[in-house]
């Protein structure tokens, strides 16, 4: 593993903050209990209160494109300023933008997301293989290339997610297994650029055993998973689990000092829970 590589950035900032990922997701509820109108100015509002409680507290924030994609352009940038605001205070930015696409247009993708220069570039990006893994080759190239990371979704936190998932695919492992299988042939290079997401709304059923790399697990809070269900779901491959929580944490804000105290105790709860 090289120091520039994802996997070592991601080792080095949870060794130091903990391992937890605190979504910014500003919802148009969250805008209001947060007073704050629901328009490109309330979620800029709603985003710096965020850097300002997360931001070089804890290792990694997740914010979810959707609602700041609602807003268009104004709302894009707001989220250059978000992104690049949390990594210039030391927090790595993983961006959930769950792109996915045929490999021509993925590389355009990669390029928004992970390339060196882009108004967006953040430390990872959530990627959705549903058009084949394979497709998603530019993204691990560049990713590769630049030291930055993927989170793959093969078992999401949804109770929709499983019929496709758990469905079995020709060669036998379900598609959510072959996902993690060729995440793992594709970390063989040892820089564990490539993630998973796997929800902790409930057991997984996959074999994580050769997995080396990244799992965020969405669900804890809001979703109703626990800290004692991440430890049970995800007993044996706790090394690089990324437990993210969104709603939970937020709604203890507008105030940095509470938004701030509730990430630190939810982090804290997790880092004692799975010792
Ligand atoms: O990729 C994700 O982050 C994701 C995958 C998944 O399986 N489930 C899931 O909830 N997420 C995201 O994780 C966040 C969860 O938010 P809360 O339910 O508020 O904690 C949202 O931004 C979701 O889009």
């Amino acid at each position: 593993m090289t120091e520039h590589s994802w996997g070592h950035r991601l080792r080095t900032a949870v060794r130091n903050r903990g391992r937890l990922c605190v979504g910014i997701d500003p919802h148009p509820p969250l805008l209001d209990a947060w007073g704050l109108p629901r328009t490109a100015d309330g979620v800029a509002r709603f985003s710096d209160i965020c850097v300002e409680a997360f931001g070089g507290e804890v290792a990694v924030v997740k914010p979810q494109v959707a609602f700041f994609e609602a807003y268009g352009s104004a709302g894009f940038a707001v989220l250059e300023r978000t992104v690049a605001a949390l990594r210039e205070a030391g927090t790595l930015v993983v961006s959930d933008a769950k792109r996915g696409d045929i490999g021509s247009t993925m590389s355009a993708y990669a390029q928004a997301w992970l390339g060196d220069g882009s108004p967006l570039v953040s430390d990872a990006v959530t990627v959705s293989p549903y058009l084949g893994f394979g497709a998603l080759d530019p993204a691990v190239t560049l990713a590769g290339e630049t030291g930055r990371g993927l989170f793959v979704l093969a078992r999401t936190s949804n109770p929709e997610g499983g019929g496709l998932q758990q469905s079995l695919t020709a060669g036998g492992p379900s598609v959510a297994q072959s996902i993690v299988d060729a995440a793992v042939a594709q970390n063989r290079d040892g820089n564990d650029t490539i993630g998973l997401v796997v929800g902790a709304t409930r057991g997984h059923g996959l074999d994580l055993s050769e997995f080396t790399g990244p799992i965020l697990a969405p669900g804890l809070g809001a979703q109703g998973a626990t800290v004692r269900d991440l430890a049970d779901i995800f007993e044996g491959s706790r090394e690089l689990l990324l437990p993210n929580t969104s709603r939970d944490v937020l709604k203890a804000g507008p105030t940095v000092s509470a938004l701030r105290a509730a990430a630190l105790r939810v982090r804290d709860e997790v880092e004692t829970g799975l010792a």
